[in-house]
């Protein structure tokens, strides 16, 4: 069989993180960065499966004969694809520990969690989905996603592991041009319930709301109040290209920490926790009645200028919940000194991004933007020189600044691995493993292997403006 690749989003939470674990409402939008899983099989001899992370530096190989195959298929465990599986089997996670544990043994501690969290959702997936009879096969990633910055890299993971590994029984009819949106929704759902299984996998308590969006593409209104039910999920299918600036505080943090902290302190204060929670929820049913609201537009500065208000305010409310950091607190004050926009931390926090809805020019122009900026230069400059100069200030200080645009497609298949590149090589380009392997940095993965063509627009403030084309070859369920 030829490789094939998948590719799943990573997100932002707009507004509602955390709270959107103790059941209240959450959006969330999908981001153009991405992880690419490539898939090869070997010959039917070499019993073995292999994964080759290079991103966290994993490589391992298991006999696919030495599995615990005999725990997954008991009667009263299997699961099959169109299940919804909405916690862990203890038993089952038992027999896969020693496989678990065997991944990187020397590694130091920190390191070796990370190893071993991606190899726990790989090998309950596998075998939840496959079988003893299941193909050797090597599984090959790399994603554009910073991990553990708030951007939903283990969820955007879970869903190429789960969409692969559905592909491979053959459990989903497509993706193909045509076919029709409720079929496209039910392959989506299908894939979904199982990415949710290895964000069990690798942060214990997720909402769901992270791999809802990782599939499904574009944004959502999310709320999970009963977890042994599907979520509800509305489709946001004009969200709004907001103004956004992604901060990166280079802070690394573990999402099962920060979400561990949120549920201590909801212990030590019950009633003042119910409350910030739900004060969370108001305001992300706030920004949904505003942005469903007959003549919202996002370019109105009011409508902006709310949209923002509310950012901050959700922002203030994770603060008191424990979940921010002097970093996350630091490119705040940058901002706000600046008057440039509104901050919030994005994600479970405790460093991590930030991300910033910014001000139309007009109000930084007649607002205070920092004492080196010129009237004449606003005028005349294609970007704002108040955020030129900003974006200096940060980089100063060791922050990484991502030029994003949202709502882009969910998860997406190349099938085979063939793509009509540049190069123009006759009948497509076929991309094998070692070639993906060698592409350098997030550049050299989306020139390569990329599913979007960028189109050089930019809006006001001189960021990419979201006019992508998804490209030749990638297909997806778009419904
Ligand atoms: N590119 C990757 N390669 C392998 N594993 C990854 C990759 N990205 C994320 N992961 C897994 O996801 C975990 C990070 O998840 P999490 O702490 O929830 O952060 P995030 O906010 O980015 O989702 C890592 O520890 C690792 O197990
Ligand atoms: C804190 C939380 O609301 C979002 C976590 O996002 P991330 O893993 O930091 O990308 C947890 C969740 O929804 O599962």
């Amino acid at each position: 069989m030829p490789p094939f690749m998948v590719s799943a989003p990573g997100k932002v939470i707009v507004y509602g993180e955390h709270a959107v674990v103790h059941g209240k409402a959450a959006i969330a939008a999908s981001v153009n960065l991405r992880s690419y899983l490539h898939v090869t099989f070997l010959h039917k001899t070499d019993r073995t499966v292999s994964l080759r992370f290079p991103d966290i530096s994993l490589e391992h190989t298991w006999n696919i004969d030495d599995l615990p195959w005999a725990a997954f298929a008991a009667p009263a465990k299997k699961k099959y694809y169109y299940d919804l599986v909405t916690s862990l089997d203890p038993d089952l996670v038992d027999a896969i520990e020693p496989h678990v544990l065997s991944v990187s043994p020397k590694v130091p501690e920190h390191v070796r969690k990370i190893h071993q969290s991606s190899a726990k959702a790989f090998l309950y997936l596998f075998l939840s989905l496959g079988s003893q009879r299941s193909p050797p096969c090597v599984y090959t990633l790399r994603s554009t996603i910073p991990i553990g910055a708030g951007l939903g890299s283990s969820a955007s993971i879970s869903t190429c592991l789960a969409c692969a590994l559905l592909l491979q029984i053959r459990a989903l009819s497509g993706p193909h041009d045509d076919q029709p949106s409720e079929e496209c929704a039910l392959q989506v759902e299908r894939i979904n319930r199982w990415a949710f299984v290895g964000e069990l996998c690798i942060h214990g308590n997720p909402s769901g709301v992270d791999n809802t969006v990782s599939c499904g593409g574009k944004a959502a209104l999310f709320q999970r109040k009963d977890y042994s039910k599907p979520p509800s999920v509305q489709r946001l299918g004009d969200f709004p290209q907001l103004p956004l600036l992604l901060v990166n505080t280079k802070q690394s943090r573990s999402t099962a920490v920060e979400v561990a902290k949120v549920g201590t302190l909801k212990k030590a204060h019950p009633k003042i926790a119910d409350h910030i929670l739900s004060a969370i929820n108001d305001i992300t049913e706030s920004v949904h009645a505003l942005i469903s609201q007959e003549g919202f537009d996002k370019d109105d500065p009011e409508n902006l200028r709310q949209l923002g208000e509310l950012a901050a305010i959700n922002h203030g409310l994770l603060v008191s919940l424990g979940v921010s950091h002097p970093k996350l607190e630091r490119i705040r004050a940058l901002i706000d000194h600046a008057g440039l926009g509104w901050t919030k931390l994005t994600g479970a926090g405790g460093g991590g991004c930030a991300i910033v809805i910014l001000k139309p020019l007009e109000d930084i122009r007649n607002g205070h933007h920092g004492p080196d900026v010129k009237e004449q230069n606003i005028k005349s400059a294609a970007k704002n020189p108040a955020l030129v100069q900003l974006e200096r200030q940060l980089e100063a200080e060791g922050f990484e600044k991502f030029e994003t645009t949202l709502a882009g497609d969910g998860v997406g298949v190349l099938w085979p691995a063939v793509l009509h590149n540049a190069s123009g090589e006759e009948g497509g380009e076929e991309i094998d493993q070692e070639k993906f392997l060698k592409a350098v940095g997030n550049d050299g993965i989306e020139k390569l292997v990329g599913v979007n063509a960028k189109s050089a627009t930019s809006n006001m403030n001189g960021l990419s403006n979201g006019h992508t084309e998804s490209r030749e070859g990638w297909k997806f369920w778009r419904f």
